[in-house]
């Protein structure tokens, strides 16, 4: 089993009114992007780390990439995040088996979370991370009223990492593009080919920085986990 990750930063960031990408937004003095590719990077269970990026983004990028002491390779996005997923497939290295596609905007993932869905991935055939959601959700129609509200239990707020065989998501992307479907996530793609998918366990912390109130958020997560390595230290 080998294991790549392709990491999609090739949105807009329109939520956020940054006037450019929020990727490159710093949380610790750090670019979003780069805490999300080194949480990767660092990982033993990750073989290469493909990361999606918008075509104006290139020249930065690649000056970016030039001065790390590792590799990434870059790919081209395109106007949907459906889209910068598959280009990103598109560039996986032949070796690669199983991959992990992430949110360049979700840099909060953690080791351990990687590490429980590549061994999860070993025994099932699709994984995403997700929660329990807290909140009552209730399914409105177009007129503002309720129409119903479905049971807590069995509601799940999905995140990424998502982890699958590399054929079978190329497989299930090839599908949505020839049938004009879209997905919000990889693995609804997956659910339309008929194929289960499992739920791993995910974290409260993992959010996607989204809108400018996630960046305070965002960096008070940051803080308190410098100061745990700190104090671990
Ligand atoms: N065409 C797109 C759209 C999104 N993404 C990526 O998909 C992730 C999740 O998308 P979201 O947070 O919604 O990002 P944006 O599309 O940038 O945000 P907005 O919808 O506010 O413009 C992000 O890492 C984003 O860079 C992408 O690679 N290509
Ligand atoms: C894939 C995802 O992160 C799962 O929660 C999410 O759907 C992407 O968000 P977007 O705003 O629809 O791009």
């Amino acid at each position: 089993m080998e294991t790549s990750v392709v990491i999609v930063a090739a949105g807009k960031g329109k939520r956020m009114k940054a006037g450019k990408n929020k990727i490159w937004l710093h949380l610790q003095h750090k670019p979003i992007f780069q805490h999300t590719v080194e949480a990767f990077i660092q990982h033993p269970g990750i073989s290469e780390v493909v990361l999606v990026i918008n075509e104006e983004d290139y020249e930065d990028m690649d000056r970016w990439r030039k001065s790390m002491p590792y590799s990434v390779i870059l790919a081209i996005g395109g106007a949907e995040r459906q889209d910068s997923v598959r280009n990103g497939l598109e560039a996986l290295s032949e070796s690669c088996t199983h991959v992990l596609i992430h949110d360049a905007a979700r840099p909060f993932i953690t080791a351990e979370q990687i590490s429980g869905i590549i061994t999860k991935l070993k025994d099932h055939q699709a994984v995403v991370v997700a929660v329990p959601v807290k909140d009552t959700i209730k399914i409105v129609g177009p007129d503002g009223t309720v129409q119903a509200t479905p049971a807590r239990e069995s509601l799940w707020a999905v995140q990424t990492p998502q982890a699958f065989p590399l054929s079978l998501v190329k497989e299930a992307h090839q599908f949505a593009l020839e049938q004009g479907k879209v997905g919000t996530d990889d693995a609804m793609l997956v659910e339309m080919l008929g194929y289960p998918v499992t739920i791993v366990d995910g974290s409260y912390e993992n959010i996607k920085v989204t809108t400018p109130d996630d960046l305070w958020f965002g960096e008070e997560i940051m803080k308190r986990r410098s100061e745990e390595r700190k104090r671990r230290k």
